[in-house]
């Protein structure tokens, strides 16, 4: 079965909601590719804007972040329930820069995760090594644990439709890109513990994205490989690059 490619830009805390309207509209033609689903991420105050600008064309606007309670006292965080009244199809969890600067735990990531499948919404589920963890050979070990934690009490049915996004955190935002045998390599891993914690039809299901400095240069041959299913782009997102990396096989 063949997967469908799905190339999510991250915006990270880049572009007012002025800037956002701009972007999206400078982006709509350059990103018309029907063969792939294109995300565009966008801060929680960019989402509706954005939405707007992208009416009619094949984006998807999707969110970084998502509480994991529906409503209550928790100053500051957005809900599930907000993110599907503004039409929300998508949501990044778990990202590195989450985990490292807010506190995020594989625990909290898997909250999330439930929260979204339970409102309707795609989690883009985030797991990586530290330069460190490579160095001493555990990335496999530590990716499997990410995804284990992250996919407790998910469904076969749920996983199927999940999205994880793999990223090096070393290549993040620093040029260097994992070469494409790094990459693939635990991509592949990722879909065996798939595999192996529910069964063969649903690792073949999910998508698996590479993010970290892809590039519209590196994006060919990263989403030319067996288990990469897309890409999640951060600082090459914001710049009509994307338009390129969206039709990287075109
Ligand atoms: O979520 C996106 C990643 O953090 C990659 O960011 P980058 O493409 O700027 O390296």
């Amino acid at each position: 079965m063949a997967r469908k490619k799905i190339i999510a830009g991250n915006w990270k805390m880049n572009m007012t909601p002025t800037e956002a309207v701009a972007l999206v509209n400078e982006l709509k033609p350059l990103v018309a590719n029907d063969e792939v689903d294109v995300v565009f991420c966008v801060p929680a105050i960019d989402i509706i804007p954005a939405m707007e600008a992208a009416k009619g064309s094949n984006i998807h606007i999707g969110a970084e972040n998502m509480y994991f309670e529906e409503k209550g006292a928790f100053t500051g965080e957005i809900s599930p329930n907000m993110l599907v009244d503004a039409g929300v199809k998508y949501v990044v969890i778990g990202h590195s820069e989450r985990r490292e600067y807010f506190a995020e735990t594989d625990e909290t990531v898997n909250k999330k995760v439930l929260k979204a499948f339970e409102h309707g919404i795609t989690p883009i589920i985030c797991c990586g090594e530290s330069l460190t963890q490579r160095e001493q050979g555990i990335t496999i070990d530590w990716i499997r644990q990410q995804i284990k934690i992250a996919f407790l009490n998910v469904t076969a049915d749920q996983a199927k439709t999940a999205v994880i996004a793999y990223e090096p955190i070393w290549a993040i935002g620093t040029g260097k890109v994992a070469t494409t045998e790094q990459a693939e390599e635990v991509c592949a891993a990722i879909r065996a513990c798939i595999g192996e914690i529910y069964d063969e039809a649903t690792a073949e299901a999910i998508r698996i994205q590479y993010g970290g400095s892809v590039s519209a240069s590196s994006a060919p041959e990263l989403f030319a490989q067996a288990n990469i299913d897309g890409g999640l782009v951060g600082g090459a997102s914001l710049k009509p690059d994307f338009g390129k990396i969206v039709n990287y096989n075109k």
